[in-house]
């Protein structure tokens, strides 16, 4: 009988539970032996591994977190730490490691690919987005509706107070939360890292808006921009010398990364468990799972490293349209 590991690496994200269970019940339809790794790469390096049974995970389809535990792990950017990792996965007779991953956890899997020849599965997921050569990774969309629902609320204090409001939303060095969030909240200006622009912009949209009579405004910003403390700042001072309402900011932080899966982000991370385990089945090795098209398929793992996945330009203009 084939031994699969499952471990889920770096930040977590709505829908790892989901994916977690897909990997474990079609491995056993496969009739492979399961095995979690607890805690990513550093269960793998202190050799963190359970048995996972069909059973052990019932009733986590629907719960955000992970039950294997997350970590970012210092330590697998040394090459004596990957060795250590490997051996262990030796010394459990594991056939392949399941990697549920964003782009950095892709990188480091691949390490242990190249130099030691572990077989590796990559099953993309981060809230950010970001992850080249897949159009979707698991945890986005909750993260997405996570954050508009509290933009919506912010925005009924803001209009009652005629404020401008600066929103920032999470993504590390990508502005797809923030412009996903900025299309579906009507957002009057979104910033984003991927497609950059001055401060005046910023501060002319603001003034033609009160111009057209629109007595507040929602500023959207990424992260991976500037913090929305400083833009608010920066704001602040700017519009002094109008008669607003004032500029207040709201950090919406680590809440767009926790509770319940959405129904796409269930249904997206079942679908790439199993297609995952599939791919092993037949065969197949070193591949990331990717959705290209709307349809689930692999591609190397290599093929998300040092490129820059970019929002489509035509949603980032659609904002300009809307906000007349
Ligand atoms: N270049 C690398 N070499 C070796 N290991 C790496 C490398 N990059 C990342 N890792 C390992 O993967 C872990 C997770 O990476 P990272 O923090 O970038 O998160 P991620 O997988 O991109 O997910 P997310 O962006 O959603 O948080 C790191 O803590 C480290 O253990
Ligand atoms: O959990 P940590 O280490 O604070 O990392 C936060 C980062 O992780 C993410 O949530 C996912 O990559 C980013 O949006 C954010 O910048
Ligand atoms: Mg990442």
């Amino acid at each position: 009988m084939k031994r699969i590991a499952v471990l889920t690496s770096g930040g977590d994200a709505p829908g790892l539970n989901a994916c977690i269970r897909a990997v474990v019940r079609a491995g056993h339809y496969y009739n492979l032996e399961v095995i979690g790794v607890k805690r990513g790469f550093k269960g793998l390096i202190e050799k963190e591994f359970i048995n996972l049974s069909p059973r052990d995970v019932s009733q986590i389809i629907n719960r955000g977190g992970t039950v294997l535990l997350s970590a970012r792990e210092e330590r697998f950017h040394q090459y004596q730490y990957r060795k250590i990792a490997a051996q262990n996965l030796r010394d459990e007779k594991i056939d392949a490691l399941f990697v549920i991953g964003g782009n950095g956890s892709f990188q480091g899997a691949y390490l242990l690919v190249k130099e030691f020849g572990i077989p590796v599965i990559g099953i993309p997921k981060t809230i950010d987005n970001d992850t080249y050569g897949t159009e979707y990774t698991i945890g986005f969309d909750t993260a997405v509706n996570n954050a508009v629902q509290a933009i919506d609320k912010i925005r009924d204090t803001s209009m009652s107070h005629e404020r401008v409001f600066v929103i920032e939303v999470m993504g590390r060095k990508s502005g797809f939360i923030a412009l996903s969030a900025g299309i579906a909240t009507g957002a009057d200006v979104t910033l984003i890292p991927e497609y950059p622009f001055p401060m005046h912009v910023i501060v002319d949209s603001i003034l033609q808006a009160r111009k057209r009579g629109k007595h507040f405004s929602i500023v959207i910003v990424a992260e991976g921009v500037a913090s929305g403390k400083d833009i608010a700042q920066i704001l602040s001072e700017k519009l002094k010398p109008y008669d607003f309402g004032g500029v207040r900011y709201s950090v919406l932080g680590y809440i767009q990364r926790g509770g319940s899966p959405t129904a796409y982000d269930r249904i997206i991370a079942s679908r790439f468990g199993v297609f995952a385990v599939e791919q092993f089945v037949k065969g197949k090795e070193n591949i990331m799972v990717a959705l290209e098209n709307g349809k689930v398929v692999e591609k190397p793992l290599e093929v998300s490293f040092g490129k820059i996945k970019k929002p489509d330009l035509s949603d980032f203009e659609l904002n300009n349209i809307l906000t007349l």
